[in-house]
């Protein structure tokens, strides 16, 4: 195998330069040719001071967004709705526009404004009013439908929650069943995926778990323990459960071809760029980096209440890291974290 070993000190130095940058604790696990690679740094829990756990459990946030998305390729598979049509087709009336298809969905570039924007405007007072509530996904859609469009459909890339609150729609409608089901019976089960859930609405992370910690928009406001909420406001968006081994196996498992044919694979890798860095592009619910030693990562980041996530894997599934700092709302913690990827798949650079 010629890819490089990951170079565990660059991602020690990212972790610490997470903490450094305010999260209480960050930690990182690669799974390679060579076998599994972990580190931790900090803190799970800062009033009692429990040392970040590999082992521990965490919210996922946007990394949902990939396990919605297998979900509902497997659907296209089976011809239970295809991604070319109207959303239309299968949930008559709810879109005002029946050029929005399910592509744009997947894609973001449907024009559905995320209603995360004004809802969380203000962080802490935002977070606040929705971390104990429960709304139905046509209350999250009509928050995005008192909004104005952002793109005509199709025309142009405009990341959007609102987007995956509709593919969590479709997945309930057509398979007459909640969302927690799907997930169970198509992935977590398969994969063995012990330590990842959809828990929605219950608020609290089952097991070992890692606290997570909101930082308010006022320097020098205490720091939020935002870790027990419903996640009510992202649900199929953002509200999936796991931990870095389970991310790991998932993000292999999906590369591998272990739950989409290799021509679904193909659609979800099919990628447009989201910014002009020409190295950021985002395909079916799923992002592609490229790396500066060339190599391309496909997966997902995530950014909830308390969480920092990435969590991807080489085209070939032969590589992947999932890592995690428990902070957010902060970031240079964000920026910090991702440094792992660069160590983990382009190893040490050369001197
Ligand atoms: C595109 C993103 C970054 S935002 C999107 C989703 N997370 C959210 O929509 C939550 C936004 C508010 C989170 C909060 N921030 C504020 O309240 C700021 N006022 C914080 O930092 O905890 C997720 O996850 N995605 C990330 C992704 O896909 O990487």
């Amino acid at each position: 195998d010629t890819a490089p070993a990951p170079d565990m000190e660059g991602v020690v130095a990212a972790l610490n330069a997470a903490v450094a940058n305010g999260a209480p604790g960050a930690m990182a696990r690669f799974s390679g040719p060579d076998g599994v690679r972990s580190r931790t740094v900090g803190v799970q829990d800062r009033v009692n001071g429990t040392p970040m756990d590999v082992r521990s459990r965490f919210r996922i946030g946007s990394v949902s967004k990939t396990f919605s998305t297998v979900v509902l390729l497997q659907l296209v598979q089976e011809g239970r709705l295809t991604l070319d049509a109207p959303v239309d087709a299968y949930l008559p009336g709810l879109l005002p526009d029946d050029r929005i298809t399910v592509r744009h969905l997947l894609t973001h570039r449907s024009g559905l404004a995320d209603y995360t924007d004004p809802m969380f405007a203000n962080t802490v007072p935002g977070f606040e009013s929705v971390r104990n509530r429960v709304f139905t996904y046509q209350e999250l859609v009509d928050l995005s439908l008192a909004l104005p469009r952002t793109t005509e459909p199709g025309v142009s890339y405009k990341y959007s929650n609102a987007n995956f609150a509709v593919v969590g729609m479709l997945i309930e409608k057509l398979t007459g069943r909640p969302v927690a089901d799907a997930y169970q019976r198509r992935i977590f089960k398969p994969l063995k995926l012990r330590d990842t859930s959809y828990v929605h609405p219950e608020t609290r992370i089952a097991g070992r778990h890692v606290r997570g910690y909101l930082y308010p928009d006022a320097a020098g406001d205490p720091l939020v323990d935002s870790t027990e909420q419903t996640v009510s406001w992202a649900q199929s968006a953002g509200a999936v459960i796991s931990s870095p081994a389970d991310l790991n196996t998932f993000t292999r498992a999906l590369m591998r071809g272990r739950l989409l044919s290799p021509a679904m694979m193909e659609a979800m890798t099919t990628v447009t760029p989201t910014d002009a860095t020409g190295t950021r592009f985002y395909g079916l619910g799923l992002r592609r980096y490229d790396l500066s030693c060339g190599t391309q990562v496909y997966g997902h980041t995530g950014t909830v209440q308390g969480f920092y996530t990435y969590a991807f894997s080489t085209r070939d599934g032969r590589r992947s890291l999932s890592a995690m700092a428990n902070s957010s709302n902060r970031g240079v913690v964000n920026t910090a974290l991702g440094g792992t990827l660069e160590a983990a798949f382009c190893g040490k650079k050369p001197t």
